[in-house]
């Protein structure tokens, strides 16, 4: 037998950013491969809204009202997740933002928002979570959500391609320390797909030419092709994936010219 599974049965997963976009797409994905999900966002609704969909597919759920940035409140939601389900398999770091500024106009601000939201928030839920995953026998997944624009220039913003570089390298040396106790530590680096952070810039036909010119495959992601990817690294089937990061890009990372 040669094929592994590609199921999550049993399994426990926290997913931040859990409440839109792809942070839904990827709880309701996990939850159809059979795991729990807990998600955590700051907006209620929103999670109530995930949550409803993925009680309909007969999984569990927890909602964490949470900001990602602020320790103590990772370190709240880490210990509710514990507290109800012991074991924590699968952590998505998905939460994320950006403020599209040149930089010379790059505030303060600006710069520890973006930075917090997107690279400290997901340091810091896989230290509270890594910690966990150490002492457990079956180890664990993390999959942090980085961008194309961690590793080709892009004109969204210096300061959000800055955070999804830094994924991206944190994601090898998580890998290569944790690796030790069955921890398995990715990134996914999406290209372009239609949620709330992009929905404006996917509505400019002019943008879109842009983005479809440099993509091999001329059209954006569709959410479902960031789920597979995530259940692949998350599940058996990618028990011997580490330290990667897997460009989900419509090939537009490849462009040379
Ligand atoms: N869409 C795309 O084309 C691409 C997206 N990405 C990355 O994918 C991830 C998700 O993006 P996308 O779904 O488009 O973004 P959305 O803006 O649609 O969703 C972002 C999610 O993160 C949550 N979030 C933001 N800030 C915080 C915070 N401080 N505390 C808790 N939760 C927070 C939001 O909930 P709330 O506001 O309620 O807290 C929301 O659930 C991001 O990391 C982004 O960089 C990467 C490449 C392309
Ligand atoms: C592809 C990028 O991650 C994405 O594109 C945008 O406009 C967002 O602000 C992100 O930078």
């Amino acid at each position: 037998m040669f094929l592994p599974s590609f199921r999550l049965d049993g399994k426990r997963a926290v997913v931040t950013g859990a409440g839109r976009g792809i942070g839904r797409a990827l709880a309701v994905g996990l939850a159809e491969a059979g795991a729990d999900v807990a998600l955590i966002a700051r907006t209620r609704e929103d999670l109530e809204e995930t949550a409803s969909i993925i009680h309909e597919l007969g999984s569990r759920t927890l909602i964490l009202q949470a900001d990602v940035t602020k320790r103590k409140e990772v370190q709240q939601a880490v210990a509710q997740v514990q507290g109800e389900w012991k074991n924590i398999d699968i952590l998505i770091n998905n939460a994320g933002m950006n403020i599209r500024s040149k930089a010379l106009e790059v505030t303060d601000e600006e710069w520890q928002t973006i930075m917090d939201t997107n690279l400290k928030s997901a340091f810091m839920f896989a230290q509270e979570i890594g910690k966990i995953m150490k002492e457990q026998p079956t180890g664990g997944r993390i999959i942090n959500i980085s961008s194309v624009a961690g590793h080709v220039a892009l004109r969204t913003g210096v300061v959000y391609a800055s955070t999804k570089a830094a994924m991206i390298q944190m994601t090898k040396v998580l890998a290569m320390e944790w690796g030790q106790y069955g921890i398995n530590v990715n990134s996914i680096g999406p290209w372009y797909f239609k949620t709330p952070l992009t929905a404006k810039l996917l509505a400019d036909e002019d943008y879109v030419r842009d983005i479809l010119a440099v993509t091999p495959l001329k059209r954006v992601g569709e959410l479902p092709e960031l789920v597979g990817p995530v259940v692949f690294l998350s599940s058996e089937a990618g028990s011997y994936v580490s330290g990667q990061t897997l460009f989900v890009d419509g090939g537009m990372t490849i462009h040379g010219f």
